[in-house]
C-alpha cells in the first residue's frame, strides 16, 4: 500500500485532516532541506511536498520562483533529490511527494523517473504542467507505477472536475484560486461550492492549496477538504533563514488551528 493511502486512512480513523507543507528541495542546500523535513514532521505535518527546482516554473509565484533559483544555484538536480529521499528514508516514513515540472521528468526519462521513485521512496508526483488530457497517453505507464501521479482540479475545470476527480489516485489537489502560488489574505466565496462539487465526485481524499498561509485559514478552510497545503508562507520563512525551531513553531501553530477546527466540527455534529 502507498504511504499516502496509509496516512489518509489513519487520519480518517482519528477524525483529523492532513497538513501538507511544501518546500523546495535544496533551498538553500540539501542539509537544510533534510533538517526542515524532520522539523515539519515533528510539528505534525502529514505529507511533505518537495519541489524540484526548474528554471521556467510557470505556475509559481515570486516566492517559490526565488526559492527555485536558490536551489538551482546550489546545484540541485533530480539525481541529488533522489539521493536525498533515500537518505531521509533511513529514519522517516512520512509520505513524500515531488512537485515537478514535466520537462524535468521528460529529460530524465519517465520510466527511469518512476523506477527511481519506487527505489528511493517517493510516494507521489504532482506535475502541474501535465494536463489531464495528456496524461491519458501515458496512462499504461502511470497506472502501474508505485508512485501516484496526483491529479489537479481548479475552479475552471467545471465539466472536467467529474472526470478528473473520479480517476484520481492518492489525493486530489484542489487549486483554491486561479493564478500562481502565493500567500493570500482572503478566499473567494465560490470556493465552498467548488469544494462541494469536488468532494462529491472524488474517489480519493481532497487537499486544498494556493494562498493558504495562516492559522486563521486553517479554521476557515479546514472543513472543506481532507487536507490543506501550505507553500509560499513557509518558503518565505526559509528565505528569511528560518531555523529548525522557527519552522517547527510555524507548522505547530497551523497544526493546532487545524485540529481545533476539526474538534469543533465534531462537537457541533454530536
Ligand atoms: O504557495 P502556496 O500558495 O501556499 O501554494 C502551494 C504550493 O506552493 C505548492 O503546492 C506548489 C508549489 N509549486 C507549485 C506549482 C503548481 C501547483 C502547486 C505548487
Amino acid at each position: 500500500m502507498n504511504r499516502i493511502d496509509e496516512r489518509f486512512d489513519e487520519l480518517r480513523r482519528h477524525g483529523k485532516k492532513a497538513l501538507i507543507p511544501f518546500i523546495t528541495a535544496g533551498d538553500p542546500d540539501v542539509k537544510y532541506t533534510m533538517d526542515a523535513v524532520r522539523a515539519l514532521e515533528s510539528a505534525g505535518a502529514d505529507i511533505i511536498e518537495l519541489g524540484i527546482p526548474y528554471s521556467d516554473p510557470l505556475a509559481d509565484g515570486p516566492v517559490i520562483q526565488a526559492s527555485s533559483q536558490r536551489s538551482l544555484k546550489g546545484g540541485m538536480n533530480l539525481d541529488i533529490a533522489f539521493d536525498m529521499v533515500q537518505n531521509l528514508r533511513v529514519n522517516t516514513s512520512i509520505p513524500l511527494v515531488f512537485l515537478i515540472y514535466y520537462n524535468c521528468i521528460y529529460q530524465y526519462g519517465l520510466e527511469k523517473f518512476i523506477e527511481q521513485c519506487g527505489k528511493t521512496g517517493v510516494d507521489g508526483a504532482i506535475v502541474p504542467d501535465l494536463p489531464y488530457e495528456e496524461r491519458q497517453a501515458l496512462k499504461p505507464l502511470l497506472d502501474d507505477a508505485p508512485v501516484y501521479f496526483i491529479s489537479m482540479v481548479a475552479p475552471t475545470s467545471a465539466q472536467r472536475i467529474k472526470e478528473i476527480a473520479s480517476s484520481a489516485k492518492g489525493f486530489l489537489y484542489c487549486v483554491s484560486s486561479l493564478g500562481v502560488t502565493g500567500e493570500r489574505q482572503a478566499f473567494d466565496s465560490n470556493i465552498d461550492a467548488f469544494m462541494e462539487k469536488v468532494n462529491l465526485y472524488s474517489v480519493v481524499p481532497t487537499a486544498l492549496g494556493f494562498g493558504i498561509s495562516e492559522p486563521q485559514h486553517m479554521r476557515r478552510l479546514g472543513y472543506l477538504a481532507d487536507g490543506l497545503i501550505v507553500g509560499s508562507a513557509l518558503v518565505r520563512r526559509i528565505e528569511q533563514k528560518a531555523s529548525d525551531r522557527d519552522i517547527y513553531e510555524f507548522m505547530r501553530g497551523l497544526r493546532m488551528a487545524l485540529d481545533e477546527c476539526m474538534e469543533q466540527t465534531m462537537e457541533n455534529n454530536s
